[in-house]
């Protein structure tokens, strides 16, 4: 493409805000032509604000090294370089609400990382494959915060990731009762072992706020479109366990589910292996080729040895089987910060790119 987008990372010194930054470099529609922070990090290169907290496996790209970090409370300067944002900041929720705000009124798309608008009803929350069409409810949100061009779009939070998908292939059986239990990164509290060093050889019982957002944040990815709001809906019924385990990145979720009307195993896997989204059909840049990939394997998924595949885009699925109290039962896995972060708001901007929310400004 030859005149790529202009897009800002707003947070693009934390954890999330450096995988944008790895995840943009060479992208085939997007540039990274700003990068924002806290006012401490305002004025230096993106080089020199990350110098002894880079933590990508990849070195910075040569291509953002000397951009100068603005001020993210800028609003006004920050939009004008750019055609949409990314918002990954650590913030309160209610300064992260009147933060995104201020940017789509100035006419700026943003796609957020952030908790804070998840539940705005205007708002849709999106994982690009299961609910593009909630995309129906920005006409209304701009004509809330008067613009035209601006508006926000939500990404959930990663765990969902990790079982939502494999649920959502199967909605034609009626899922009606789900049990989660969720094995979370620690790169999910944006941390590495070094900074944590309470989780080498530790299980953590407790995620705040975590089993709240895994039970809820499905039922509106779920939820239908009723005048220019998102709906939640009301089933299934899902209750959730939250753990913090020593791994490094991937979130591996195991599930007991029941059906209204039970499928068989064959049913359930020919479902997943089937599933196609508008991603797919679209041929976004990041999307994985093959959505749900299932292992015969008993002892896959793996966190370390699957959480790359489609690079880190693709959801795993493994060990399904019956169950004794419920219908059946399986694992699953994705990659917390590719396709439950950063990797996950990239490919809803591109959704977005391609269905002509997002232009040149
Ligand atoms: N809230 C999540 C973030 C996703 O990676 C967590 O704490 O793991």
């Amino acid at each position: 493409m030859a005149n790529k987008l202009k897009a800002g990372i707003v947070g693009g010194t934390g954890m999330v805000g450096q995988r944008f930054v790895q995840l943009l470099d060479n992208h085939p529609w997007f540039e990274v032509t700003a990068i924002a922070a806290s006012s401490s990090s305002a004025g230096k290169t993106y080089e020199e604000a990350v110098r002894n907290r880079w933590k990508m496996s990849t070195p910075i790209p040569e291509q953002v090294k000397n951009i100068v970090v603005q001020d993210a409370s800028k609003v006004e300067e920050v939009a004008a370089g750019v055609d949409f944002i990314f918002c990954a900041v650590d913030m309160k929720k209610e300064e992260i609400k009147a933060l995104e705000e201020a940017y789509a009124k100035t006419g700026t798309p943003v796609v957020s990382n952030n908790s804070a608008h998840r539940w705005t009803p205007d708002v849709p929350m999106i994982i690009p494959e299961i609910n593009h069409a909630h995309l129906d409810v920005i006409a209304a949100q701009r004509k809330r915060l008067g613009t035209s061009t601006g508006f926000i779009v939500a990404k959930p939070n990663c765990s969902i990731q990790s079982y939502v998908p494999q649920l959502h292939a199967l909605q034609a059986f009626k899922p009606t009762k789900v049990v989660v239990s969720t094995y979370q990164a620690i790169s999910g509290a944006g941390k590495s072992f070094a900074e944590w060093p309470e989780m080498v050889d530790n299980v953590i019982p407790y995620i705040g706020g975590e089993e709240e957002k895994s039970e809820q944040e499905p039922l509106r990815i779920w939820g239908r479109v009723e005048n220019g709001e998102i709906v939640k809906a009301d089933s299934p019924l899902i209750t959730a366990h939250c753990i913090r385990v020593p791994v490094t990145d991937g979130h591996l979720a195991t599930v007991l589910v029941s059906f209204e009307r039970k499928p068989s195993k064959e049913q359930i896997l020919e479902a997943w292996r089937a599933y196609r989204g508008r991603p797919q059909e679209l041929g976004l840049p990041s999307a994985p080729k093959q959505f749900i990939t299932y292992f015969e394997e008993n002892d896959r998924p793996q966190t370390k040895l699957d959480r790359d595949l489609e690079g880190g885009m693709g959801i795993s699925a493994g060990r399904l089987r019956e169950d004794t109290l419920f219908d059946y039962k399986f694992v699953g896995l994705s990659h917390n910060t590719l396709r439950g972060a950063a990797g996950g708001a990239v490919l809803i901007a591109e959704l977005l790119k391609a269905e002509g929310y997002i232009q040149p400004k």
